[in-house]
């Protein structure tokens, strides 16, 4: 139901003011805290969604609240105090800096452009985000979700809570959605520039894997292009760095549940390589954009375990692209080509005006 609450930008609306534009860049959210109560409540959202999981109601909810919530929110709550910092959880702090330097550099290339940030479990939650956005009197909003590779688990995801939000309103503004990135050359030039300031500082691996998050198997074949998308980002970036295909290989992270996930696996796949002689490989998560308790706990620690124990000798992760200059450009042009139309440029003032028309009448006598 659209709420009849005034709201502070109505007055704007209906008389017509100048359009406003913002971007509201989505991530997938963390806790609020790395305790067994915060992290049941930011699982029982995420794990809720049925865009995330797929089953039955009938038959997930009681597995859920019976068997995942009691036994899960402790284990991984333990490992998300392995990656907390004093500010807070990585993922939202990376998110929020970037959220900040983006708005920076759309600033300095003079679009008139609110950025804020929101996540798509806990908070700030996308509908508070969108409200503040709209009271604030944004008339135009481009959803920018953190998702490179579009999936229907993620950022399908973030286009339902868009849509939940709008339902709630009368006046919806003007939205716009960025599904994908995962082939801009801005992207793809920034991952391969992080991954060659690691090799310049670090020296080169003999191996490098590249591992994406999964999901279920099922969904490729019910036609989600998650599994395309990662497969593309993956050549357009071994192209971008020289590599053959022996000295790259792609592979799919953090499976949940019994069910088959994309193959191969990470962990048995840095096994692998340890058990094939590979004394020195690293490891970066490119459909990650910030770092994350997936890349700083499962690769970054979990990994290295594994490939060690296997008889690996070096291990490298490789960190996010976080709040990497030539990230905010490209993003910044990712976002530019989402608002084409939006005329967000800034307008002349009247002096600088009255100085184009000095230049103009300048050249005119000139001739
Ligand atoms: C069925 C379960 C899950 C699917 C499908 C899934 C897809 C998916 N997730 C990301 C990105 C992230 N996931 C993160 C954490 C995380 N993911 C799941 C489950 C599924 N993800 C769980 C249960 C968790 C929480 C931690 C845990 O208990 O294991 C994170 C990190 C969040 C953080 O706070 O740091 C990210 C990022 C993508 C991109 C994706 C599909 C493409
Ligand atoms: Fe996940
Ligand atoms: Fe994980």
């Amino acid at each position: 139901m659209p709420s009849d609450a005034p709201s502070p930008a109505a007055h704007a609306h209906t008389h017509g003011q100048a359009a406003q534009t913002a971007v509201l860049l989505c991530n997938l959210g963390t806790p609020d805290a790395p305790t067994p109560p915060a992290v049941r409540r930011y699982l029982a959202e995420f794990l809720g969604d049925r865009r995330v999981v797929e089953i039955p109601r009938a038959v997930w909810l009681p597995i859920l609240y019976g068997l995942i919530l009691p036994l899960r929110s402790a284990k991984s709550a333990a490992k998300y105090a392995t990656i907390w910092t004093p500010d807070g959880s990585p993922l939202k702090l990376w998110t929020e800096r970037q959220a900040k330097r983006l708005q920076g550099w759309l600033g300095e290339q003079g679009h008139r452009v609110r950025v804020a940030y929101a996540m798509r479990y806990g908070t700030p939650s996308i509908a508070s985000q969108l409200q503040a956005l709209a009271d604030a009197g944004a008339t135009r909003i481009l959803i920018l979700s953190a998702y490179p590779q579009y999936s229907g688990t993620t950022t399908a995801s973030v286009i339902d809570a868009v849509g939940a939000w709008a339902r709630t309103q009368r006046h919806v503004p003007e939205l716009r959605f960025v599904n994908r990135y995962h082939d801009d050359p801005g992207y793809i030039a920034a991952l391969a520039h992080r991954i060659q300031r690691h090799w310049r500082e670090h020296g080169r691996p003999e191996h490098l894997v590249l591992s994406f998050h999964g999901v279920p198997e099922r969904t490729l074949h019910l036609g989600d292009p998650y599994h395309c998308e990662c497969r593309k980002t993956a050549r357009l970036l071994g192209e971008a760095l020289n590599l053959g295909a022996s000295q790259m290989t792609v592979s799919f992270q953090s499976r949940f549940g019994k069910a088959k996930w994309l193959e191969p696996y990470t962990e048995p796949t840095l096994q692998a390589l340890a058990r094939g002689g590979t004394k020195r490989v690293d490891v970066a998560c490119p459909g990650f954009t910030s770092d994350c308790l997936e890349t700083l706990e499962e690769i970054a620690q979990e990994g290295r375990d594994a490939f060690l124990a296997a008889g690996g000798k070096e291990f490298h992760y490789i960190p996010c692209l976080n709040d990497e200059t030539e990230w905010i450009h490209a993003l910044g042009g990712i976002a530019v080509r989402h608002m084409g139309g939006w005329e967000t440029q800034r307008q002349p003032d009247a002096k600088e005006l009255a100085a184009q028309k000095e230049r103009a009448m300048a050249l005119g006598a000139a001739r």
